[in-house]
């Protein structure tokens, strides 16, 4: 059923640059989040504190109850069992095929046979659709491929947990319309927990359950995807329509007269999808795949989401 990771008043610095303070969040069990933030805000370094890799300076991270910022190495490597991650590049050995790359942490960790690792093996290259690229390196293959083999190698372990490092970087619109489907297909599936840092809205408008946006060495909100993409807070509005005027500038933050000028001159930003009471607009949420069986959480967001639309086309 996943677990649920409970981060509470993190801070994490590097000298005196502070990446961001006093971070507090729940990842619910089995759920799907979303890290989003302009670069440089310290998505990838929340994720490695999250595996333990960087130590925070303040708070806590609690994984199953334990809070991982406090364990001593042989500790952390158990609790490190229960992630998988799937790197921006895939992270794959350039050396190994992609059979034995996916094999790789199961001859590392485990003490099974190799035709029971040929079994898992060939089981998760099936989910993300490489079977039959079994013998190929990973130059010799897509950026695409490349990421589907790492999440299949992130899987090998069964893991509680997945951190995905923007998946879909690198990646053209349509492979990221089919990574995204994979990964709401494999949350139904497996129902890990998943947090995804990302710099596509429109995955972060469609994927998730939640939505948190790290700022100004802060994390500005997180919460439910609703919440968020009705939300009236200037940073996360400016953010999940991806415009220049804003509180967000290109290189730092603007100052708050010019930001209110902007504002004021834009009006009110449309789009397509439902109109919320705040005049945001709700994009569908993507719903696992036909023939992907759904869990009773699947069953009930598929429910709401169907009520949700059906008022858009009776009010139109
Ligand atoms: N090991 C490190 N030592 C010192 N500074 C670091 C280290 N790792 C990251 N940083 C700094 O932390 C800041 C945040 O980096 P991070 O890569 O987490 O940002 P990000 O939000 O993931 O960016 P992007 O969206 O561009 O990938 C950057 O200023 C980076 O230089």
């Amino acid at each position: 059923m996943g677990v649920e990771i409970c981060v509470e008043g993190l801070t994490k610095s590097f000298g005196h640059q502070v990446i961001w303070q006093d971070v507090s969040l729940t990842l619910p069990a089995g759920e799907v989040s979303v890290m989003l933030g302009p670069s440089g805000t310290g998505k990838s370094v929340f994720l490695k504190t999250l595996v333990g890799l960087l130590k925070p300076e303040r708070g806590s991270v609690k994984i199953a109850g334990r809070d991982i910022t406090r364990l001593r190495e042989h500790d952390l490597h158990e609790v490190r069992k229960l992630f998988g991650v799937l790197f921006q590049d895939g992270a794959l050995f350039g050396s190994m095929n992609l059979y034995d790359n996916i094999a790789f942490p199961l001859r590392e960790h485990t003490r099974k046979s190799e035709s029971e690792i040929r079994r898992i093996v060939l089981e998760k290259m099936d989910m993300v659709g490489l079977i039959g690229a079994e013998e190929k390196l990973p130059g010799e293959i897509s950026g695409g491929m490349r990421k589907r083999a790492g999440l299949a190698r992130a899987l090998v372990l069964d893991p509680e947990i997945i951190l995905f490092d923007e998946p879909d970087s690198g990646l053209d619109p349509v492979r990221v319309a089919y990574l995204n489907q994979l990964i709401v297909d494999l949350n139904a599936q497996i129902d890990a927990t998943f947090l995804i840092v990302t710099h596509d809205i429109a995955s972060a408008r469609q994927v998730p359950d939640n939505i948190g946006l790290l700022f100004r060495r802060e994390l500005v909100m997180f919460g439910p995807r609703e919440e968020l993409l009705t939300s009236e807070e200037p940073v996360v509005r400016q953010f999940l329509n991806g415009r220049m005027q804003g509180p967000i500038g290109m290189a730092e933050e603007k100052d708050a007269a010019q930001v209110e000028q902007e504002l004021a001159a834009l009006g009110d930003g449309g789009g397509k999808g439902t109109r919320s009471p705040g005049s945001q607009t709700l994009t569908p949420r993507l719903l696992p795949g036909p023939g992907i069986h759904r869990p009773p959480r699947w069953e009930a967001i598929a429910r709401r989401e169907a009520a949700l639309h059906q008022e858009t086309v009776v009010d139109a």
